[in-house]
């Protein structure tokens, strides 16, 4: 692409220095016919410049100002297409800025297509940028088609706002439709938010947005399907995390460190997901897992936002988040650990000791977490056979170091994640991939 643009500068180059030198010869042929004595010079600035003959007298002298004013009309167009070369060429160098949120394209290094989605998003405010193409704006019938009339059948979720229903789009693209029913503003707020922040952002481990739509009453999240449903309901659900094996476990961590490393370290400014909990982790038929749900999503100063409403889900909000409202990428990084103890442990992140009682997994694992002895004995039974000893105590402490009361002992998600890498077989994608 490179190669191609600057390819395309020398052409325009070239032709500006051709045009120049037309005009030079076409006013030597009308100053040398008036001041011989200038002749020479324009005759030698001539010699590039073949095809164009000296006139001499009166029809001469107009022909050369026709040519004056052609060759200065040509001169300043190609001057000008210099100059929206060279603002093109910035814009193209810009997005090549990995440091930003609008830079969506910092995985798939495609930022040819951003800046053509950009030049839509534009044109029509009904699409919004995305990867690969724009988000479309669906109209409800296309929906009600895709879902066979939101029937109960095609129901594959249920969330704070609304059902989650399986659909078959036009070209047989399977889809996930988030419909929010009876929108109160809250609704509003997160649907707004979650279309705005997916439409910019694009990750293998974060979850892909398709489109949305709108009307009075209803509006519509169309996201890719994730076969494989959530992570709670392959730990928590009929199967109780029986298709899940020790190192499958480990790929979630990772995919889910990943997913969120681009959210802290990737994105300009920073986005703290804020809801990261094992029903918001997502599979696909292959077990790789995307982070989804970002209706609470905030994007970050670097000093960290302090008056943020309160949200989030029990027994994942870390304890400065909940007392003093102070919210960090640590908050996140404590939600990541909980999910490290659910895989670890095959426990829900809340049981209910009586129906007037709960306890958090937090506060009943941590005595045991640290005990050599103990540890082998609590984990899920699911994975006993298929887990490696040593990789339980490393998994463990980094678990027991994501969920420390003092935000500053926890890692930061990329160290979590260098430590993860080596957990998991490189055919299952255990390898250092670099996010530019
Ligand atoms: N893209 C998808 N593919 C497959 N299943 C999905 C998809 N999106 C959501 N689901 C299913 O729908 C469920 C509900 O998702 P949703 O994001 O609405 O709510 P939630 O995060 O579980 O709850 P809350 O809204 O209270 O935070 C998910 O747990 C998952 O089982």
């Amino acid at each position: 692409m490179r190669e191609l643009l600057l390819l395309h500068f020398q052409f325009l180059v070239l032709f500006k220095i051709y045009i120049t030198k037309f005009i030079i010869v076409s006013a030597s042929s009308s100053s040398s016919a008036s001041n011989p004595s200038l002749a020479p010079v324009y005759s030698s600035m001539a010699t590039f410049s073949p095809g164009i003959q000296m006139g001499s007298g009166e029809e001469n002298r107009f022909d050369a100002h026709k040519k004056l004013l052609i060759g200065l009309i040509i001169s300043f167009s190609s001057l000008g297409l210099i100059i929206l070369f060279c603002l093109g060429f910035w814009v193209y160098r810009k997005n090549q800025s990995p440091k930003s949120i609008n830079n969506s394209d910092s995985e798939s290094g495609n930022s040819f297509s951003l800046l053509m989605r950009r030049l839509g998003s534009i044109k029509t405010q009904r699409r919004t940028s995305i990867n690969k193409g724009y988000v479309q704006f669906f109209d409800i019938k296309t929906l009600e088609k895709a879902t066979g009339g939101f029937k109960d059948s095609s129901v594959i979720g249920q969330g704070g706002f609304g059902c989650v229903y399986k659909a078959s789009l036009d070209n047989n693209v399977k889809a996930a439709i988030k419909k929010i029913e009876n929108v109160s503003q809250e609704a509003k707020r997160e649907f707004q938010n979650e279309v705005d922040l997916l439409s910019k952002i694009q990750h293998p481990n974060v979850i892909s947005l398709l489109g949305s739509a709108s009307e009075i009453n209803s509006s519509f999240i169309v996201y890719e399907l994730m076969e494989k449903g959530s992570l709670d309901e392959q730990l928590h659900g009929p199967s109780r995390g029986s298709a899940l094996t020790w190192h499958m476990r480990m790929k979630i961590a990772l995919d889910t460190a990943r997913g969120l490393e681009y959210l802290h370290e990737h994105c300009r400014p920073p986005v703290i997901h804020r809801d990261l909990k094992s029903s918001n982790i997502l599979l696909d038929s292959s077990f790789n897992a995307k982070i989804s749900d970002f209706g609470l999503a905030v994007s970050l100063d670097e000093h960290g936002k302090t008056n943020i409403k309160l949200s989030g889900t029990l027994g994942y909000v870390a304890p400065e988040y909940l007392l003093d409202g102070k919210l960090t990428d640590k908050s996140d990084v404590y939600a990541f650990g909980v999910v490290l103890l659910e895989l670890l442990l095959g426990r829900r992140p809340v049981e209910k000791l009586t129906p007037a009682q709960c306890q958090s997994l937090v506060t009943w694992a941590m005595p045991q977490l640290t005990d050599r002895s103990k540890l082998p004995n609590i984990v899920d039974a699911v994975i006993k056979d298929t887990m490696d000893l040593k990789h339980l105590y490393q998994v463990a402490a980094m678990a027991v170091l994501c969920v420390q009361p003092e935000p500053s002992y926890r890692p930061l998600i990329t160290d979590v994640l260098h430590s993860l890498v080596p957990l998991v077989p490189v055919d299952l994608g255990g390898t250092l991939r670099l996010t530019r």
